[in-house]
């Protein structure tokens, strides 16, 4: 743990205070203020060194991107990523996913990425899970309505307990695949460790989840 937080890392994202943000909690309710257009904003959590969101980016220049990276040391690629293309619609995060609602106010985030998250495999750490109920009611109070969480890993166990976390919750599957690299899905765009452990032979599972409309919940 000691290694993913040197303090050359933390000087780094320090010095870029226009690319990873010093204060997100100062926006609350205002990132379309700093993107300076009314875009919708789509996070990803635990963005790694950056590769999806930074050509996320690219790709989709009418979406506003942020991407929350918890770890220092690894947030720096994709700071550098960010230093390089220069994107107007794409900011970073040095935060944890769990203080989400000091950052975002109610319906202002559109959609949620979570790609090759930490799979926590033993029973114990289950709410460390970003696919944990605790954090699905979280999102929830973060995303507009109808908000949609976007799902891939090459863990099976980690799905298949996403995909029963998911409809406990009472969110809609629309779209899922058990070998995304050999579906007929279009436009993927590969994380590191989707790279790392597409290239062992692992099978990439994926899934798109809708919250309910708010007053179907609401039983209105
Ligand atoms: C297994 S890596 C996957 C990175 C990247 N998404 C990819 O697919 O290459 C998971 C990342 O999520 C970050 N992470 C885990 N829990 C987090 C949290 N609560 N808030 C923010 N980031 C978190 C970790 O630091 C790590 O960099």
């Amino acid at each position: 743990m000691r290694l993913r937080n040197k303090p050359w890392a933390k000087e780094k994202i320090a010095a870029y205070p226009q690319y990873v943000i010093p204060n997100p909690e100062e926006h609350k309710g205002r990132w379309n203020e700093l993107f300076g257009n009314d875009h919708p904003i789509h996070i990803e959590i635990g963005t790694g060194k950056g590769k999806f969101i930074t050509e996320m980016a690219k790709a989709n220049p009418n979406i506003n991107y942020i991407g929350i990276e918890l770890y220092p040391s690894v947030l720096v690629s994709a700071l550098d990523k960010l230093i390089e293309n220069e994107l107007p619609n794409l900011r970073l995060l040095n935060v944890n996913a769990k203080d989400l609602t000091n950052f975002f106010a109610e319906g202002e985030i559109e959609r949620i990425y979570l790609n090759f998250s930490d799979p926590w495999p033993k029973k114990r750490h289950e709410k460390r899970r970003l696919t944990y109920r605790a954090f699905l009611e979280l999102y929830e109070k973060v995303l507009v309505d109808e908000g949609e969480i976007h799902f891939k890993t090459d863990n099976q166990a980690f799905f298949e307990y996403s995909l029963v976390s998911f409809s406990q919750y009472g969110l809609v599957l629309t779209y899922v695949s058990l070998d995304l690299h050999n579906s007929d899905f279009e436009g993927n765009v590969m994380t590191e460790y989707e790279e790392k452990f597409s290239a062992k032979g692992n099978r990439i599972y994926r899934c798109e989840v809708k919250y309910p409309p708010k007053h179907q919940k609401a039983g209105l």
